[in-house]
């Protein structure tokens, strides 16, 4: 784990790393597909690499999960987006939709599925925790816990869980694990506890944040 002196440098050097690798990528390909978390922690990071010097034109991004609530919600994930990364030189990016109103998530998931599959796979892949060890929205008890944790799962897949106030779409495990690099950013001592928790748990069931961990990822914190 990186551990940053305060949460303003956490998020300025994250910035930094992640506009460091999608710049590569970009050297090496013709796009490049970034996948950011919503909730409450990582506006000054998205913030930050809003300003970052690449050819974000070339840039795709995804949020790792949605809550099903419109984009007038204070909740909605992609409001948080809008408002945070796509301004500046990001406003030139492709925002890959994670949310389409609908009766239910699951009206939905075939025509959001495409589009995410087709800008798969990634090639940066920034994640979030909660403090029951929940990543995107694959929470503990979640209803389709199995399958999203599943090496079969889909990219996609709705999801319900009793920490969760509204149904989600998330990002699977096979997706998330297969990006080319991956940082989990926290912040908060509940946090660094909860990772404690999770580095000494081996089953993905209770921590899903091991899916991340498994594969390698750089955690970033800071108190
Ligand atoms: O609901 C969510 O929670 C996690 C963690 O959010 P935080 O507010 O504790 O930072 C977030 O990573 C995820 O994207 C979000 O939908």
């Amino acid at each position: 784990m990186i551990r940053y002196d305060d949460r303003a440098a956490l998020m300025t050097n994250l910035a930094e790393v992640v506009a460091g690798e999608l710049r590569t990528a970009l050297h090496q390909q013709a796009h490049a597909t970034l996948a950011v978390p919503g909730g409450t922690t990582p506006g000054p990071f998205l913030t930050a690499l809003s300003d970052a010097d690449l050819d974000w034109s070339r840039v795709r991004v995804m949020l790792t999960d949605e809550r099903f609530v419109p984009e007038s919600s204070d909740r909605s994930n992609t409001r948080l987006l809008r408002g945070t990364l796509l301004q500046n030189r990001a406003a030139a990016a492709t925002l890959v939709p994670f949310y389409r109103e609908a009766d239910a998530p699951e009206d939905v998931l075939d025509a959001l599925g495409q589009s995410i599959g087709a800008a798969l796979p990634l090639d940066v892949c920034v994640l979030g925790m909660g403090a029951d060890m929940h990543t995107a929205s694959i929470f503990p008890g979640a209803d389709r816990l199995a399958e999203a944790l599943s090496p079969d799962a889909p990219p996609l897949l709705p999801m319900r869980a009793p920490g969760a106030p509204e149904p989600r779409l998330t990002l699977t495990a096979p997706v998330l694990a297969a990006a080319r690099h991956i940082h989990v950013l926290i912040q908060g001592q509940d946090k660094a506890d909860a990772l404690a928790q999770a580095q000494a748990e081996d089953d993905r069931a209770v921590a899903p944040i091991r899916v991340a961990l498994d594969a390698g990822a750089t955690v970033h914190w800071a108190a």
